[in-house]
């Protein structure tokens, strides 16, 4: 079954009620990869409850709808789809526990064309249950790489980041664990392609891959560490694009280039020396 444009840009969702606890956002902190180094207390603060923070990431696991295009009436071949892009913007510092609403919209679908691909824009604010606050707006690409040719517009497509051409001003490393997608993914994406090999090798892969987000946070994490003190709060938005795959186990080398309030950045897998994010742009407060 092909994408039906006209229906999926009108799907609905469901709200989605979280209430989100401090073991929630530890295990969030423990699935992207902190706390490996027991005294390194920077990354404690993220991962133990004493004056416990929230990784400034974090809402990208708030009030999630789950794996929706696996739903067969979408028409997407979910089994081939990949993240493509991920927009953060945070409104209000992000608290340690909460209760949330997730609202999810369907804002654009593009046609690559036959053979290339779709791309399916959404949107989502998280607001907080009680006050109705808004804290955070995430905007992301799913590239549904098997469902080109549909005969949906071509256009208008998301403008990506250009990044600047200078030697980056930063550089940090962080390894992941052979098993990082099997912890990240009790978040709350459980998407077979990150656990089960099989899975993995029918869309293409050798194997499972790193979600995506959580190359997102490390990288996030490596301006909080880097650029902001390890102040989390200090973070205004981070959008990025996925531009390649990452294993768990690889090691992930992130760029920086600081101009006033905007940190540009992108990541490569170093043992295989491969981009795996690019264009990306982060404002700070
Ligand atoms: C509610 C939220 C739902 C989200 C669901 C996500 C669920 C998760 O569990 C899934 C994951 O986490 S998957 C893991 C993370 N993602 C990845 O690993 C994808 C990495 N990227 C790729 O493989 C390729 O870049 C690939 C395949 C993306 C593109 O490669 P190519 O086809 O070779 O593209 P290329 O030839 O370079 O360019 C063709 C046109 O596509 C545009 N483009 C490229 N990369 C893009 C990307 N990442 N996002 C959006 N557009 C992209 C190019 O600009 C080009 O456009 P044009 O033809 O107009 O010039």
């Amino acid at each position: 079954m092909a994408i039906d444009y006209d229906k999926l840009m009108a799907w609905r969702f469901e709200d989605v009620r979280h209430r989100y606890t401090q073991r929630d956002t530890m295990l969030y902190a423990l699935g992207v990869g902190l706390g490996t180094d027991p005294c390194n207390e920077t990354e404690l603060r993220f991962v133990y409850e004493k004056n416990l923070l929230a990784l400034p990431t974090l809402p990208v696991v708030l009030g999630y709808p789950g794996m929706w295009l696996k739903d067969p009436a979408t028409g997407v071949d979910w089994v081939r789809l990949v993240h493509g892009e991920q927009g953060l913007k945070l409104h209000r510092p992000i608290p340690a526990e909460g209760d949330v609403i997730g609202r999810t919209r369907v804002t654009g679908i593009i046609d690559k064309g036959q053979g290339k691909g779709a791309l399916i824009y959404t949107e989502r604010s998280v607001v907080d249950a009680a006050s109705g606050d808004l804290l955070a707006t995430l905007t992301s690409t799913t590239f549904c790489r098997a469902d080109g040719g549909f005969g949906g517009p071509s256009g208008p497509v998301k403008s990506v980041h250009e990044l600047p051409t200078r030697a980056p001003d930063h550089s940090t490393d962080f390894a992941t664990q052979p098993r990082a997608a099997l912890i990240y993914r009790l978040s709350g994406d459980y998407n077979p392609l990150h656990a089960e090999p099989a899975v993995a090798r029918a869309a293409g892969f050798e194997r499972p891959i790193l979600h995506g987000l959580a190359t997102y946070a490390i990288a996030g994490w490596a301006i909080v560490k880097t650029v902001c003190g390890g102040d989390p709060h200090a973070v205004g938005s981070i959008d990025v694009r996925f531009s390649s795959p990452v294993y768990p186990g690889e090691t992930i080398r992130t760029e920086m280039w600081v101009d006033g309030k905007v940190v540009s950045f992108r990541a490569l897998a170093v043992e295989r020396n491969v981009v795996v994010l690019n264009n990306g742009r982060a404002e700070l407060r």
